[in-house]
């Protein structure tokens, strides 16, 4: 998946959802043909042939073993699939799934550093850095998690943030470029609300003036129908709870389309001229 060039004002918004442990099998397909519908319903999404041409890039990440079926129901869609984790690599890892093998089922990316496997499964900074590169390396797109762990100012937490994209890229630019990063500010997960938008648009600002524009940058925690317009400053949203009733997916890709629509004019003047 090409992510190159920031997002942000005139490039793809990205709108993806994990379901992270909330539903079984046959829930994740259930949910996963309503998204299937919803974006079917939905033209201005695009095919699957004409992903890269989207406004929108939408991406669902479910359990490991529901992405095989997941490649059946989303087939010739633009919906793109990820997965939860990845391992460092393959052989002698028992229990783990390759990066390997998760491109060879046709997942295109994989979320990396979700503060749950930082804070749960005791992923630290170096382990971050080898699955970016092994997923890199197996052509996947890192979803790289970031974010604060307390509420502290946009400054602060900014500069947190920053300090968990060149731990996990070696301050390697052209890694750098092949990641999609999650802003997720560790406290705004899994709460009744998001992150004020304040404090998310300052956040986003400050990462970005640190680390240029080559990557798309997206908000997650809490997000929900009506959180998109109120972030100028973020490529897009990562959904989890609120999003699993997938009718509030569809609300956020009208949400998006509209964005993307009203940019419509300024990108094709700034194209011609
Ligand atoms: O994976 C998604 C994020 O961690 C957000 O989850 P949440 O919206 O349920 O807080």
């Amino acid at each position: 998946m090409s992510t190159s060039g920031s997002s942000t004002g005139n490039g793809p918004l990205y709108i993806g959802v994990s379901t992270k442990m909330y539903m079984g099998y046959q829930a994740s397909l259930r949910w996963l043909s309503e998204v299937r519908s919803i974006v079917d319903d939905r033209p201005g999404l695009g095919t699957g042939s004409g992903v890269q041409d989207s406004p929108i890039r939408v991406f669902v990440i479910p359990s490991f073993p529901v992405l095989e079926p997941a490649t059946r129901i989303l087939a010739g869609s633009p919906v793109l699939l990820g997965a939860q984790n990845c391992a460092w690599g393959d052989g002698p890892l028992t229990g783990e799934v390759s990066p390997g093998m998760l491109a060879e089922l046709g997942v295109s990316l994989v979320e990396i550093g979700h503060a749950e496997r930082r804070k749960l499964f005791g992923e630290d900074d170096a382990v971050v850095a080898r699955k970016v590169r092994a997923a890199v390396g197996q052509s996947l797109t890192p979803l790289l998690c970031i974010g604060e762990p307390e509420r502290i100012d946009a400054g602060a937490a900014a500069a947190f943030c920053v300090e968990q994209v060149r731990a996990a890229t070696g301050g390697d630019s052209g890694l750098l470029r092949r990641l999609v990063l999650a802003y997720e500010p560790v406290w705004a997960i899994g709460a009744q609300e998001p992150a004020p938008p304040k404090h998310v648009n300052a956040v986003l600002a400050q990462i970005r003036a640190e680390l240029g524009p080559d990557c798309p940058l997206i908000y997650g925690g809490s997000a929900g129908p009506g959180l998109l317009p109120q972030l100028p400053a973020a490529d897009g949203l990562f959904l989890g709870r609120f999003a699993h009733d997938a009718a509030n997916l569809g609300r956020v890709l009208d949400e998006a389309l509209l964005l993307r629509q009203a940019d419509a004019p300024a990108r094709s003047s700034s194209s011609r001229s």
